[in-house]
């Protein structure tokens, strides 16, 4: 059952290991203000966000992001899809609410660009329907707003790994869900294509959808994310605005760098500067 008041998506006392070590421990958050976006009928606008999720390398991110959408399974702990426990979804029916951008984006088989953008529709279709001219649309739409119409034919086997990025950035785009979780969704970019999906998913954010990404450059995070999560020690060890979260002492707790950290007269964002490793040792 799920329920209008509760938020969008939640995790509650997740724990996550692996045989050899403990990756998460006790993690709880909340995500998206409202459940209005289960219903397809409704179109709520109030309750997007752009979340980022930092921390230094073997932090969690990944795994993290992989409990959230229900492809990794807690140890302890559950993840709630507008107050709903996401074990009670079908795999289907998460991807109708959920799409994910993995930070590996290779691909085997010689799909065109746009059968893998066209895969964003699936969920919304019965096993063997064809696409309608609405699903059409939406992966045009999807292709064009990540600068791909132009490769459209091509076969994701022969693109860099950066336009590979984007044809999954437009998978989940065409997927049309409330919510999307991205793993380092521009670590691949060039800087204009940076700016681009950034500013898309803050867009999407402002009409009303959940954007939750790993990222690691923090300027960008600083700029685009409404809200940032430093994940350390298996901890959320800070979540708030980003001026709150980017400050010189968190950088050097919880990214072992000494840094200076300015907040731009011109534009109001905070501009950080790496100095220096604060040892030899960067430590997660
Ligand atoms: N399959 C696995 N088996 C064992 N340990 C793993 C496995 N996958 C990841 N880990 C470990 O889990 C921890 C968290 O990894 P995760 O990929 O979630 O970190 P991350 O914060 O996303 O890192 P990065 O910034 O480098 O992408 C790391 O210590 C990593 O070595």
């Amino acid at each position: 059952m799920t329920s209008k008041n509760a938020p969008l998506l939640s995790c509650t006392k997740l724990t996550f290991s692996y045989p050899k070590n403990v990756v998460l421990d006790n993690i709880s958050l909340e995500f998206g203000i409202q459940s209005q976006h289960l219903n397809a009928q409704e179109n709520n606008k109030t309750s997007g966000e752009f979340v980022g999720l930092i921390g230094a390398n073997g932090a969690g991110k990944s795994t993290l992001l992989k409990l959230l959408t229900g492809i990794s399974k807690p140890n302890q702990g559950e993840v709630t899809l507008s107050g709903a426990s996401l074990k009670t979804f079908k795999r289907k029916l998460i991807a109708q609410y959920i799409s994910f951008v993995p930070q590996d984006t290779s691909i085997d088989y010689a799909f065109s660009v746009r059968e893998v953008v066209a895969m964003g529709r699936h969920p919304h279709l019965k096993s063997f329907e064809p696409e309608g001219e609405y699903d059409q649309s939406r992966i045009m739409h999807a292709m064009e707003k990540t600068d791909l119409l132009k490769m459209a034919d091509r076969s994701v086997t022969e693109l860099s790994g950066g336009e590979r990025q984007r044809v999954f950035i437009a998978r989940a785009l065409a997927q049309e869900t409330p919510i999307l979780i991205l793993d380092e969704p521009t670590a691949s970019l060039d800087l204009c294509h940076q700016l681009e999906v950034l500013a898309l998913l803050k867009t999407l954010a402002r009409e009303g959808h959940v954007i939750i990404t790993a990222i690691h450059d923090l300027n960008m995070a600083a700029r685009f994310c409404d809200r940032l999560i430093i994940l350390a020690n298996q901890q959320v060890v800070a979540d708030g605005k980003p001026e709150e979260i980017l400050t010189e002492s968190h950088l050097r707790q919880h990214f072992s760098v000494e840094a200076r950290v300015d907040k731009s007269d011109e534009d109001g964002f905070i501009r950080i500067t790496a100095l220096q490793p604060v040892s030899h040792i960067c430590s997660a």
